[in-house]
């Protein structure tokens, strides 16, 4: 259990600027998930934070001890860090035991902690199978058992379910968090896919070039994204404009929109041009009007199987989409509905 903490962490590859000060803070025993387009630099977090490349700038502290920093480098095998790469790597002339025993001395070979690990991934009783007598899923598992037996400081995972299909992903990340839990190891985990920083991280980073835009518990990244671009990379949005002649409402402030009467928490001050973001399962539709009427017209219905999403022309000629249940009858295209905002908004200070 270690607590990680980046200062301002900047890589350059020749002109390419790959890290230009990002900041980060993982506490003790949990996981952070990092989000972030292609090329904003999250491979290269995870490989300064290993030790495999040398900072330009900043800090990397684990437990307060810098092992990277104006004239500090500990090499990799110094920083008790651990990768798990996007297929494990595992050595295919090794047994699971003897791959996931491979980082310890003699005396943890011989104890329980193998078959402890093994256990925590579910692969109790695998220790002798070879690795191309497992599945894929399998593999990652040994893999993560095996980055997990030393007890590192830190545990690094660089996609380590992109190689898998959809339904053994969920199953696995579950597992693998559940695993980290209950070793209590400190963790990064490089994703692009949001549904999953979302459901499996404690904490979520969301990364732009090179930079850490936001960071804290999923939930509050989700609802309350730092602007308009956060907001639109870790889910589907809905942008409106707003007045700010606010009118205090129970909660928050309550905005005025094409949508209706939004509810908002915090107003920048001194603004009066506002962009309300809206998510769109916040969009309640019904076929009888609902008070306060604010009226739409269907333009579309799109069936996803768990849920659906309807395209609406708002009366000020705007068109949004909002998220309904699967289940829900769809209603015909150019029919008028009645809409309504649940829930609170993130509001920001328009352009
Ligand atoms: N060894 C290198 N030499 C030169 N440029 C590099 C090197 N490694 C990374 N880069 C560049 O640094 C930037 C950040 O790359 P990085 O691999 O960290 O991004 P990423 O967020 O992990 O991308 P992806 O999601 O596609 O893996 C990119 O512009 C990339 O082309």
């Amino acid at each position: 259990m270690s607590r990680l903490e980046l200062r301002g962490i900047a890589k350059r590859y020749g002109s390419v600027v790959a890290l230009a000060g990002a900041d980060l803070i993982v506490p003790s025993g949990t996981l952070l998930a990092v989000l972030g387009p292609s090329g904003c630099g999250k491979t290269t977090l995870l490989r300064c934070v290993a030790g495999f490349e040398r900072l330009d700038a900043g800090e990397i502290v684990v437990d307060g001890r810098t092992v990277a920093g104006p004239g500090v480098h500990t090499p990799p095998e110094r920083r008790h860090i651990v990768i798990v790469p996007q297929e494990g790597a595992l050595f295919p002339h090794l047994s699971v035991r003897d791959n996931v025993g491979y980082g310890l001395s003699r005396e943890e070979r011989r104890s329980d902690r193998v078959e402890e690990v093994l256990t925590l991934v579910g692969l109790s009783g695998y220790g002798k199978r070879m690795p191309h007598h497992l599945s894929g899923g399998q593999q990652q598992r040994v893999a993560v058992a095996r980055a997990l037996a030393p007890r590192p400081s830190v545990i690094l995972l660089d996609e380590p379910f992109s190689a898998l299909d959809a339904g053994l992903r969920t199953e696995l990340r579950r597992d693998v968090r559940a695993a980290l839990r209950a070793d209590e190891a400190t963790g990064i985990l490089v994703t692009h896919d949001q549904s999953e920083a979302l459901s499996v991280a404690d904490q979520v980073a969301v990364m732009r070039d090179g930079r850490v835009l936001q960071s804290g518990p999923a939930v509050d990244v989700y609802r309350e994204p730092a602007d308009s671009w956060v907001a639109a990379f870790v889910g589907e949005a809905v942008f409106l404009p707003a007045e700010n002649g606010a009118r205090p409402g129970t909660g928050g402030t309550t905005l005025s929109t094409a949508l209706g009467p939004i509810t908002v928490g915090e107003v920048p001050a001194g603004t009066s041009r506002l962009t309300v973001m809206v998510r769109p399962e916040q969009i309640r539709i019904a076929p009888a009007p609902v008070d306060p009427v604010v009226t739409a017209t269907v333009v579309g219905h799109d069936f996803h199987g768990h849920d659906a999403t309807v395209t609406l022309h708002l009366i000020d000629g705007s068109r949004i989409t909002a998220r309904v249940p699967g289940h829900t009858v769809p209603v015909a295209a150019g029919a008028t509905v009645s809409v309504k905002v649940e829930g609170t908004c993130q509001a920001w200070r328009d352009g």
